[in-house]
This record gives C-alpha cells, sequence and structure tokens, in this order.
C-alpha cells in the first residue's frame, strides 16, 4: 500500500524587479512558487491509481517526489507502512519511474539500454534476457529491438523507456503521462500493459489528460489542481460526483468548484 500523506514543494522564483513573477497565481508567495501545496492519496497493491489535473497543476511534481527525483518540503510517503523518503536510494530499487524525458543512449539498441539498466540493477546475464523478451514480448518490441535508439520512432523510444524503467520488477510503477507520443495501436499495447499490474498485486501511479484511458483502467483517482488535492476517491465515486455517471463532467466540476471525498484514506 502507497500512501502520500500532505506533500508539498515550493521552488526559488527567479527575481524580477519590479513586478511580480507570475500575479495572478496563489501558488506564489515572498519569491517562491509553491508547485505542490497538499496532496495525499493512497494506492493499494494491484489498483491502478489515475492522477489528473490540468497543465500545470503539479502532477510530474508530485510523481518526481514519489519516485526521490526531488525531496519535499513536507509530507510523507508510506510504502506498507516503511517511509519511502527515508532512504533514497533504496527507494529506487523498489521502484520503476517513467519521467517525462526518455533518457535513452543513442548509440545503443533498444535492447542494450534496457540491458544496460538491468545491470544497473544488478540483474545477472540469463535473468536480464528472460526480463527482456518478456518486455519484448508484451510491449511488442521485437521489430525493433535491435535498431539504435537515435533511429526509433517517438513512440519506439517511449516503449523502450517503458521498458528500461519495469526491467528490473519494480515493487511500484508511476508512470508519467505513459501514452504520449504512441498510436492507437501501440497505446492499446501500453494500457493492456499497464493494466497486467493488478494481477501482479503491484500498486501503479500514473498521470495523463485522457479520461478514456482512466475509465478504462484506474480503479482510483487523484485530482489535483493548483498544487492540491481537489478530488481523492475511487474512479465510481468520481463518476457518480453530481450524478452525471460522465468523466468528463466530473472532472471539470472537481476543477471549477472542487469535489468531495477526499484525503488519503477515501
Ligand atoms: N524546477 C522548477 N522551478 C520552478 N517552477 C517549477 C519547477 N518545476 C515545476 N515548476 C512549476 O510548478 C508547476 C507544476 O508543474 P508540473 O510540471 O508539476 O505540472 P503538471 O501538472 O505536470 O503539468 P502538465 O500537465 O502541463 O505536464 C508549474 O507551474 C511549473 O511551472
Amino acid at each position: 500500500m502507497i500512501e502520500v500523506k500532505g506533500l508539498a514543494k515550493r521552488f526559488r522564483l527567479p527575481s524580477h524587479k519590479g513586478t511580480p513573477y507570475q500575479l495572478h497565481d496563489p501558488r506564489e508567495h515572498d519569491g517562491w512558487f509553491h508547485a505542490v501545496r497538499d496532496v495525499s492519496f493512497r494506492c493499494a497493491p494491484g489498483e491502478v491509481l489515475g492522477l489528473l489535473g490540468p497543465n500545470g497543476a503539479g502532477k510530474t511534481t508530485t510523481l518526481r517526489l514519489l519516485s526521490t527525483a526531488l525531496k519535499p518540503d513536507a509530507g510523507s510517503v508510506m510504502a506498507n507502512g516503511e517511509d519511502l523518503l527515508a532512504d533514497p536510494l533504496a527507494a529506487r530499487q523498489r521502484i520503476g519511474f517513467l519521467s517525462g524525458t526518455t533518457g535513452l543512449y543513442g548509440r545503443l539498441t533498444a535492447r542494450e539500454n534496457i540491458e544496460y539498466f538491468g545491470r544497473l540493477h544488478g540483474m545477472s546475464p540469463p535473468y536480464l534476457k528472460r526480463r527482456c523478451d518478456e518486455l519484448f514480448d508484451l510491449l511488442h518490441m521485437h521489430e525493433f529491438g535491435n535498431k539504435r535508439a537515435d533511429q526509433l520512432s517517438s513512440g519506439m523510444k517511449q516503449k523502450c523507456a517503458i521498458a528500461r524503467t519495469v526491467v528490473h520488477e519494480p515493487q511500484i510503477v508511476i508512470l508519467d503521462e505513459p501514452t504520449t507520443g504512441l498510436d492507437v495501436m501501440s497505446s492499446k499495447i501500453l494500457l493492456d500493459f499497464i493494466a497486467s499490474y493488478k494481477a501482479l498485486h503491484i500498486p501503479l501511479i500514473f498521470s495523463t489528460h485522457h479520461l478514456h484511458e482512466v475509465e478504462k483502467l484506474c480503479d482510483r483517482v487523484c485530482i489535483i489542481n493548483h498544487g492540491k488535492t481537489a478530488f481523492h476517491g475511487t474512479t465510481k465515486q468520481l463518476r457518480h460526483l453530481g450524478g452525471s455517471a460522465d468523466l468528463y463532467d466530473a472532472f471539470i466540476s472537481v476543477i471549477n468548484h472542487g469535489g468531495a471525498p477526499c484525503g488519503p484514506s477515501t
């Protein structure tokens, strides 16, 4: 079980003489931009949680905090009752994090990129080969496995980055906008891949702007607005918010008027 409580992160704003940096953003105070102010949610093993919110709401910052890429100013992330942020190096062994940038080595092939990360995680060559073959099957990567990364299309690169993220069989999977750049068929392959984590009883958290992905996959949803959790609950609870049973209407309603239920224990 992942339990996120009261996460907060601020960034120092560049000093601008005269006018304030962002006049209308309520998150700016005294030279700091409070990108994440109070984010809480939970995700049980076998659940898929969708992190939603308008552009700039704080989704990527939240995911970077969870993955230990950033240190929070406040709040906690507990994994099965243990403080995940207390030992970032150990946490990174347990987490698979797909960030917005693919970060592949252009001169290595798709397979070499994935193997390289597997070796960094201490995987033995036979285990790594088996795992790569398995991921190539699941993500339909055989066609371009031996192509150099700098010669791959953006969708192929994205698949490769996803395979690299999960090569070490992490206990927690965190994906920042994983379907970016994927065509319809590749999106379907990836959505099936995400759904397969339910059977593995591994919590999976992903950010998206696509409500049909939430509809199809998510047991639980957290909507962030202006750096705060505006809604946290099951997809069913979200769907029935406002009574229309439509996720699109419910999302708009949460952003415009706030929403309940909320809080990590919801
Ligand atoms: N390193 C940083 N320094 C200053 N401000 C930052 C930094 N990183 C993020 N921000 C600001 O924090 C806010 C939240 O950014 P974040 O990338 O988390 O949003 P998001 O919800 O992922 O947006 P999108 O849907 O557009 O990807 C934005 O206003 C962004 O400009």
